[in-house]
Formats: structure tokens, C-alpha cells, sequence
């Protein structure tokens, strides 16, 4: 898949932008508030429906503004010809999505047709913080490689939306045995297919770790979310008093994790900070190298400040190897100095952002 031309209006400090993006590399250059990153930040709306940097639209909406409209051409693999995708968010809440001017319902639609990756500072919080975040990085690769993860996930949620009121209102014990049993089928497909994938992403890991960290070989382990010796519908039903004392549903795949242990310490707890971007930036390659492998096509890669992220030689070789996965990359920088090995690179084009403009090179 690549942008072959990316229109934004109103995002941040970007008034009206227009760029026609290079297949491969695209390299963004500009001062400390510049604008690099809302571009980033806007083309990661295609790819989630949100920003990576604020938890509201309001505050991405440029002020004095109403909407924020990003549009892009897109090829891809899976129909020839170019597909028009658009997406506004309103001040109010509203959004509008269209693919070939087609309105869509939901922001899934959009998410399965551009596959997007993202690693900028704030990656390395996979690492180190909640599980919560592991398990969207695990839950982004099966969205985009297995086709019903979606309406399982969904499946799941609703139902287990259902338990926990259950639980609030006292009646668990009344009603529980017909939810649990539905959640467990949910929460059970839900684990072994997490497995599989798993599974299928450890080689890739492991190779990559090779080269981004070769001190340590950590080992890769996924949690269900219960104890593994019980069904998850046993599990349910033994944690039924601790999650009435709670209030919510304590064990299922929504307390699941991706562990990483090194000489059996969490690997947080061992590596430095650098040392755990080189572990993230194994992880996200190797999804999109999985995802190229299974699927036949590349995504788009949104590299935010690399020159704080990685060492020179760490960055020459992460982007080498995106570039081996045929990704679109989208790298953001200070000055050119950062990443002057792009020079050898025949595909690429670059852009300087300054107070919100972009002008290509
Ligand atoms: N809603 C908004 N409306 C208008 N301008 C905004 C809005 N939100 C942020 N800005 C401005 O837009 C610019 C966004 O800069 P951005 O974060 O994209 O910079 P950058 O080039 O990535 O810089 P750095 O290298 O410091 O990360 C900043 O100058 C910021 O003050």
C-alpha cells in the first residue's frame, strides 16, 4: 500500500497541505514545532481513527476551526486503481468517513484498507508500561492479518459489558452461568488465535533482536489472562466472589499480556531505555514483516524523530529493513544530518515543514 497523494486541512498548525509522497521514503524535515509530527499525527487518523498524541480531536482541530479533513489517493494491493479516502472530525464529535466518496459507518472499515504503523518516542511505553498496551500491539497485527479477530473482539466486549453489570447490579450469581459461558466461547477463540499469532511472530522477533540487541535474547511469552490450568469458563466461575468484590470481570483475555523475561527478570526491569527502544523497534518490524509475509503487502510507517529514538547505525538498519518489507515510510527529523545515510536511497523524496507548510525538496 502507499500514499500517492495526502491532502490535509485544518490539523494543528497545518492550514492546507498537499503532497504527493515518494513510494518508499519520505523524509520530513523542520525545526522543534514545526509541524512534522501533526503531519505524522494526521496520517495516523487514517490508520486508528485517533491521534498518538491527545486523547481529544477538539485539541488536533486547528483553532478558531471546525473540522479537520485529511484526504488521501491510495494504492493498493487488494483492487487496482487509486482509492479516495477522506476523513473529518467536527468540533462537536462528528466524523465522516468516505472511501470513493461512499460514507462508512465505521472507522474499522477505513483501519482495514491502510495498514499503519507507528514508533516515536512514546513506543517504548509498550514495553514499559500496562498490559494494555502489549496487548494493542498484539491486537493490531491480528486485526490486520486475521480476518474475524474484529467481530470476535466486538462479540467479546459487548458480552463482557454484559457480566460486569451483571456483577454491579448483584445478580451474577443469579445470571452468570449463561454469560460465562458465552464469554468463555468468545474469550477462548479469542486466546488461541492470540496464540497462533503469537507463535508466527516470534521468529521474526528473535531474528530482529539478533541485530537490535544482541546482548540479551529475551524470551517472548503470552499470558492468557487466567490460570492456564482451568477453562476459562472454570476461571469465571471460580473468581466469581473476587469479581463481585471488585466489580468487573477479573480473568479473561482482556487481562492478557506479551511478556518479554531476560535470565527471568521482566525485561523492563533490566534493559535501559535505549536498549528497550531497540526492543520495540524489533517488535514493530516484525509486524510488518509478518504482515507482508501473510498478506502480500506492505504498510505505512510512520517513524516520528528517529534521531532521538536510535543510535545512527540502529537507524540505518531499521529503515533498511522496513524498506526490505516494501513499507511507506514516513520519517521525521531535525536536520538532514540525523539520517544522512538516506542519501544512498533512490526512492525517496524529502519535504521541509516550516510553521506549517510543507515544501517538497
Ligand atoms: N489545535 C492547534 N491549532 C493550531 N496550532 C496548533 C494546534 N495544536 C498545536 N499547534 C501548534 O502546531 C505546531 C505543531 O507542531 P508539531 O508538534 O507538529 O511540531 P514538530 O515539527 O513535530 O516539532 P518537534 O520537533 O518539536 O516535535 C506547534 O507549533 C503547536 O504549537
Amino acid at each position: 500500500m502507499k500514499l500517492d497523494r495526502i491532502q490535509i486541512r485544518q490539523f494543528r498548525n497545518l492550514t492546507d497541505i498537499d503532497i504527493r509522497p515518494a513510494s518508499r521514503l519520505n523524509l520530513l524535515l523542520g525545526s522543534n514545532g514545526s509541524g512534522k509530527s501533526s503531519l505524522l499525527e494526521a496520517i495516523h487518523y487514517l490508520g486508528f481513527g485517533r491521534s498518538f498524541r491527545s486523547n481529544k480531536h477538539q485539541h488536533v482541530i486547528q483553532h478558531e476551526c471546525d473540522a479537520f479533513t485529511v484526504f488521501c489517493q491510495v494504492a493498493t494491493e487488494i483492487r487496482s486503481g487509486l482509492l479516495n479516502i477522506g476523513y473529518q472530525r467536527f468540533r462537536n464529535g462528528d466524523s465522516l468517513i468516505k472511501v470513493d466518496g461512499e460514507p462508512q459507518k465505521r472507522i474499522s472499515d477505513l483501519v482495514r484498507l491502510l495498514p499503519i504503523q507507528l514508533f516515536t518516542p512514546a513506543s517504548v511505553e509498550v514495553i514499559s508500561g500496562s498490559p494494555g498496551l502489549r496487548r494493542k500491539f498484539l491486537d493490531w497485527g491480528l486485526f490486520h492479518v486475521e480476518p474475524s479477530y474484529l467481530e470476535l473482539s466486538l462479540r467479546y466486549q459487548q458480552v463482557l459489558k454484559q457480566r460486569n453489570a451483571l456483577i454491579r447490579q448483584g445478580n451474577l450469581s443469579r445470571e452468570g452461568h449463561y454469560w460465562n459461558e458465552i464469554l468463555a466461547t468468545a474469550g477462548e477463540q479469542i486466546d488461541r488465535l492470540r496464540k497462533v499469532f503469537v507463535e508466527a511472530l516470534e521468529p521474526y522477533i528473535l531474528r530482529n533482536l539478533s541485530y537490535f540487541l544482541p546482548e540479551f535474547c529475551p524470551e517472548i511469552s503470552y499470558h492468557s489472562g487466567w490460570d492456564s490450568s482451568l477453562t476459562l469458563e472454570q476461571a469465571l466461575h471460580e473468581s466469581k466472589q473476587k469479581d463481585q468484590k471488585y466489580g468487573f470481570t477479573s480473568v479473561g483475555p482482556h487481562k492478557a499480556d506479551l511478556r518479554f523475561r531476560i535470565k527471568s527478570v521482566a525485561a523492563q526491569e533490566l534493559l535501559s531505555r535505549g536498549q528497550a527502544r531497540m526492543l520495540m523497534a524489533a517488535l514493530l518490524l516484525a509486524q510488518s514483516q509478518h504482515f507482508q509475509d501473510t498478506r502480500s503487502r506492505g504498510c505505512v510507517f510512520l517513524l516520528d524523530d528517529i534521531g532521538a529514538e536510535l543510535d545512527e547505525d540502529k537507524r540505518q538498519a531499521f529503515i533498511e529493513a522496513l524498506l526490505n518489507t516494501s513499507a511507506q515510510l514516513f520519517v521525521t527529523a531535525i536536520e538532514k544530518g540525523q539520517i544522512d545515510f538516506v542519501d544512498n536511497y533512490t526512492d525517496k523524496k524529502v519535504f521541509h515543514v516550516e510553521h506549517g507548510q510543507v515544501k517538497e525538496e
